[in-house]
């Protein structure tokens, strides 16, 4: 009765294979019941009675009927007619596994061996007399259920003769997927797919998503219909990172600052950003409310200038900057790009739905996760970040609040919304868009919580906080880390902002000299040298930091000190602060250790000098050396500034 994506997305294949088609009730008020829910349907059957009374003296004409929402073709129409011609019937009608809407008529089906026994009216192919013949005995109301009208003409043994009926039990022309999901598997050839029954080996012309595999089975109908593949794409960009004011940042380097206006409101994870076109002037509002997701699909709704409403929640590391512009290029309603976890198989969309509207796996749901397929993907759920045309909210998604329910997760209550409108979702997979980042273990309450994510979120932490050098070390052709004397390397460790950070979190936690009286340089026979300094347990860093030793210092390790594979355990773990009027300088020492690892944290001669004729590595760089037998060593006297070392004693 109404042009929606459904309709279109049939239209599409009709037009596509050349199909002859007449749609009935477009425009019309639907009598027709609430099929998905229960029975009804008959107003078909009346529509078609009438249309029929202009085909029915043309003995020769071939007529099917199907649905239209849930329905597409899968081939033309000389296929069709050649699999019709085999049957040897005047109509077939599509079959399925369930007897529906009255179970009691089940046996009075024909045994059927191999293949679905009953009877579905949402398919059907026949001579133009018989079907003329076989409708015309409707009388019923609009509301009654056409399925069962066809049923009892069907299991009359009398009338199934006389119109020449069979069913397609082996869905070589109809599939039906109610319940016969796990049969069809899409196969991928170069230029296009095909839906492929793998329990009877057919090759099914009518694609039905029928019952409740409606929403499930249209990410298979869309594969088939648009499937497209480009090149794949990375971007690296010089920002990735997962901080929410730095996902915000990254969004507004796609559009010139002076076409933006970005709004922030940051008290929980879920910022709502909305893009405004007023003659080229793009506006972003971000808000971060609980509540602030509807007022602001509301402020989208009521400002016809709203071009676009985009909402993305923390969790979400989106690295490539091109991608507000590849989303609207897409130009659908709501479209969202594929992300998921690093190397996981979590991400932001579901491929299927289960019976309660929650998550169910879809057959190819892990080859699309995993960039195996690679296209535009109708999905029936997607969460964290989506684009919506602001036309689409406006004129087709009733207020989300209709669907407003205690405890529902806001994402659920907006996708359902989306697809009781018969409005289409779609992910994308076709460039690489950035990530997902986990943020359960997020501690707010830290100075720099993102520190912390060494082992939820290790890519990013990686890019944030290591060294951008730090891989050259390993390149074999380049002599690329330093020797200062024997045994002694610098090499790159930190990025400036884990130097930055780690600064502030240590002058953020104060209590300078707090590790002095259990210094444990002094219990292993070692010289007092106690320093002004904090310890990473301190912080409730330990744990990160012995991450930290395994995954970036024992690689360097065996690397440079080739025969001895370090155990990675360290008790002493401590930033340094030195002041002329504090603790200048540290006197001649051995380390407890095997080998230290002492990181700059701030720069000589510009944050701190010393007078001594010295050479020291560079912010950021890491100072190795043997510990406790050899390389006597000791802290030069800081004159100005202050200087910060992170000093870890590994395998004491
Ligand atoms: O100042 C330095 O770089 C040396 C620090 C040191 O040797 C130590 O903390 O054990
Ligand atoms: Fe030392």
């Amino acid at each position: 009765t109404e042009v929606n994506d459904g309709y279109l997305r049939f239209m599409l294949t009709i037009r596509q294979f050349n199909y002859t088609v007449q749609v009935l009730g477009l425009g019309e008020e639907w009598k027709g019941g609430d099929v998905a829910r229960t029975v009804g349907g008959g107003q078909k059957v009346r529509w078609l009675k009438k249309e029929l009374e202009k085909h029915k003296d043309k003995q020769n004409t071939v007529i099917m009927f199907v649905d239209s929402y849930d329905v597409i073709l899968a081939s033309g129409p000389e296929e069709l007619l050649k699999k019709f011609s085999r049957f040897s019937h005047r109509v077939v009608f599509s079959a399925e596994g369930f007897c529906w809407p009255d179970q009691r008529l089940a046996s009075k089906y024909p045994v059927v061996h191999h293949g679905k026994r009953y009877l579905n009216s949402g398919g059907l192919i026949g001579y133009a007399p018989e079907i003329h013949a076989i409708v015309k005995k409707w009388k019923y109301k609009d509301d009654d259920d056409d399925q069962l009208f066809y049923t009892r003409i069907y299991l009359d043994k009398e009338q199934r003769r006389k119109f020449n009926i069979t069913l397609d039990h082996k869905s070589h022309i109809f599939q039906n997927l109610n319940g016969a999901i796990e049969e069809v598997v899409l196969k991928f050839e170069k230029s296009r797919v095909r839906a492929r029954n793998v329990a009877y080996d057919t090759l099914p012309v009518v694609i039905h998503g029928n019952g409740p595999t409606k929403v499930n089975t249209s990410i298979l109908l869309h594969s088939f219909a648009l499937l497209q593949l480009r090149p794949h794409v990375t971007y690296r960009h010089s920002h990735q990172t997962f901080a929410l004011l730095l996902i915000t940042r990254l969004a507004t380097l796609i559009y010139p600052h002076t076409r933006i206006r970005l709004f922030i409101h940051n008290n929980v994870h879920r910022p709502i950003v909305i893009f405004k076109n007023n003659r080229y002037q793009y506006r972003l509002f971000a808000c971060l409310c609980a509540d602030m997701q509807n007022r602001y699909v509301e402020a989208c709704k009521k400002d016809v200038s709203c071009d676009y409403f985009f909402s993305i929640d923390s969790d979400v590391a989106l690295t490539n900057p091109d991608v507000l512009r590849i989303l609207i290029e897409e130009n659908k309603a709501v479209i969202a790009p594929m992300l998921s976890r690093h190397g996981k198989l979590w991400s932001n969309f579901w491929g299927a739905l289960s019976p309660e509207g929650f998550y169910s796996r879809s057959e190819d749901y892990i080859d699309i996760v995993q960039s195996k397929r690679v296209g535009l993907w109708n999905v029936p759920y997607i969460t964290q970040v989506y684009l919506i045309r602001g036309e689409t909210l406006r004129s087709r998604l009733a207020p989300v609040s209709l669907y407003q329910q205690e405890g529902m997760d806001p994402d659920m209550i907006f996708c359902k919304s989306v697809r009781e409108q018969g409005v289409f979702m779609f992910v994308s997979n076709r460039d690489e868009f950035g990530r997902l980042i986990s943020s359960t273990n997020y501690n707010i309450s830290r100075l720099h919580p993102d520190m912390w994510q060494i082992f939820d979120n290790p890519v990013d932490w990686r890019e944030k906080y290591i060294h951008e050098d730090y891989s050259k070390i390993f390149e074999d052709d380049e002599n690329f880390v330093e020797q200062p004397c024997p045994d002694v390397y610098w090499f790159p460790a930190f990025s400036e902002r884990m130097c930055d950070e780690l600064v502030e979190t240590m002058e953020d936690f104060g209590g300078w000299s707090g590790g002095k009286n259990k210094d444990e340089r002094l219990s292993g026979g070692y010289e007092n040298v106690p320093t002004v300094d904090i310890h990473m347990n301190q912080i409730q860093y330990e744990k990160e930091w012995l991450k930290f030793l395994k995954d970036y210092i024992v690689p360097v390790t065996e690397k440079l000190y080739p025969g001895y594979y370090p155990k990675a355990q360290a008790v002493m773990n401590f930033v340094v602060r030195y002041r002329p009027d504090e603790q200048p300088s540290l006197r001649p020492h051995h380390d407890s250790s095997t080998f230290t690892v002492n990181i700059a944290l701030n720069r000589k001669n510009i944050d701190y000098e010393v007078n001594k004729l010295s050479i020291s590595p560079r912010k950021g760089w890491s100072f190795m050396h043997p510990g406790r037998l050899t390389h006597y060593h000791e802290g030069l006297p800081v004159t100005r500034g202050t200087r910060y070392i992170m000093v870890s004693f590994v395998d004491p």
